[in-house]
């Protein structure tokens, strides 16, 4: 079967990672800037960074209504991190921060706590263990009806500001919208999540 084209939000985060990643789960992954190059593929990956920055970027470059236009249409999209942020339908503690209204879930930024800031953690992802990596990360605090929950954070460490982490949502899809509050892309030779999206894209 042909390799699907997936694009890669390329303004900012771990663009490279994520094409790396997508090469490997068997897809024809292609960096995405320009609404041209959008309306080329048949899904898209929202890389983490900074949520703010990633939705002005989306505005400077023109991409915000294509990509908006694009997932209203059903194209699959995956959020990693500020990705799941950009994606989500709600943002707590966001500022002026406007998602895009892709999932119905509420996302907390920066939810896990200062002392617990990064951390990587083993978990169980639809059912397969995945390492996952987080920095600065969101958690899911509300899930609409149409939202499937995929992986909740382990217990961790006790920390000094006292964030009990156990048991917070941090992988959701709703239809062909995937999301993660942690980095799959930066665990090496672990693609559990990409091969899980680019399977979205082929049922597509
Ligand atoms: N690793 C990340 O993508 C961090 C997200 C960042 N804390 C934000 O709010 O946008």
């Amino acid at each position: 079967m042909a390799r699907p084209e997936i694009g890669v939000l390329a303004l900012q985060g771990g663009v490279d990672e994520h094409l790396a990643a997508l090469e490997r789960s068997g897809a024809d992954p292609r960096p995405v800037r320009r609404p041209e190059e959008l309306a080329a593929v048949r899904g898209l990956v929202l890389p983490g960074g900074e949520s703010t920055t990633a939705a002005r970027l989306l505005d400077a470059f023109d991409l915000t209504a294509a990509l908006q236009e694009r997932l209203a249409g059903g194209m699959p999209a995956y959020g990693s991190c500020a990705g799941m942020i950009l994606l989500a339908s709600e943002v707590l503690g966001g500022g002026a921060l406007r998602p895009l209204g892709a999932l119905d879930v509420s996302v907390r930024r920066n939810a896990f706590g200062r002392q617990v800031d990064s951390f990587e953690a083993d978990l169980e992802f639809a059912g397969d263990v995945v390492r996952a990596v987080f920095i600065r990360a969101p958690w899911v605090e509300r899930v609409g009806a149409g939202v499937r929950v995929l992986a909740t954070a382990p217990a961790g460490p006790q920390v000094a500001d006292d964030v009990d982490r156990a048991g917070r949502i941090v992988a959701v899809q709703q239809g062909p919208v995937l999301a993660t509050a942690f980095h799959p892309e930066l665990v090496g030779g672990d693609e559990l999540v990409h091969r899980h999206f680019v399977q979205i894209v082929r049922a597509r």
